[in-house]
């Protein structure tokens, strides 16, 4: 897959084969295309070349399947009038959807400031928000970007379970972060962007092995370091 900005190459050759019932972060320098990656699997970017396969199929231009993704923004932004209410109503219209996962609007006790707008909201408050509406249609694929920036540690527990409850279902769920003692707890895969090519995609017990370090982030810096210790 091939991206660029004008004459800005910001993904070249990035190519993945994703599978169902895993958890995978991409971690990477700022500015090294994570967003950008998940975008184009989200279908808000449009790569100039290259295919993007899912459980062995193209969802490039595949509109159907984007009800199957829930997406969680690095930054929400939402209508600074609207209620929490509202929002979640509005967004459940859009959707029409039948069935709805509304355990995280429970743990996260939204009900209770469903009369807040949104524009008075605290950052953390806004992420739960955030983090409620992903989970919100039960999705087959999860993006959760930088998630439990601005969660306080008891809410970005229950965000925590609540991701490994969603993979033993079966999900795809792809964690971009850069808080590697988080993403040992959840993930099983780390995929590494640096300057928009994959330097590394492999297990963390592989990375962990191969490195001989019992830390990711001590792994992950010992393999951005060209193998040899820091
Ligand atoms: N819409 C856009 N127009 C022009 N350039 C863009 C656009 N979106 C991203 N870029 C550029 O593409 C590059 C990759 O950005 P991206 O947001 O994908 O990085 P990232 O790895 O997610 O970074 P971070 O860790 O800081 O979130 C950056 O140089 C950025 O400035």
């Amino acid at each position: 897959m091939y991206k660029s900005y004008g004459k800005l190459q910001v993904l070249r050759g990035v190519s993945v084969e994703l599978v169902k019932g895993k958890v995978i972060s991409i971690i990477g320098p700022n500015g090294a295309g994570k967003t950008t990656m998940s975008k184009c699997i989200l279908g808000m970017v449009l790569p100039d070349s290259g295919d993007i396969r899912i459980n062995g199929e193209s969802v490039l231009k595949k509109h159907a399947y984007r009800s199957q993704i829930g997406y969680m923004p690095q930054i929400g932004r939402y209508p600074e009038n609207m209620k929490i209410r509202q929002v979640i109503e509005m967004i459940r219209d859009i959707r029409k959807e039948a069935t709805v996962d509304d355990e995280l609007i429970g743990l996260y006790r939204l009900e209770e400031m469903y009369d807040k707008k949104m524009g008075a909201l605290s950052g953390g408050t806004k992420q739960k928000v955030s983090a409620a509406l992903a989970f919100l249609f039960d999705p087959q694929v999860l993006i959760l970007d930088e998630p439990t920036a601005g969660l306080d540690p008891f809410a970005a527990e229950i965000l925590k379970s609540k991701i490994l409850k969603e993979k033993k279902k079966g999900k795809l769920i792809l964690i971009t972060s850069h808080i590697m003692s988080e993403l040992e707890e959840v993930a099983d895969e780390v995929l590494c962007l640096v300057d928009g090519a994959i330097m590394f995609y492999e297990t963390i017990a592989d990375l962990k092995a191969q490195t001989q370090e019992t830390r990711l982030s001590r792994a992950v810096a010992k393999m951005m370091n060209g193998g040899a210790a820091l």
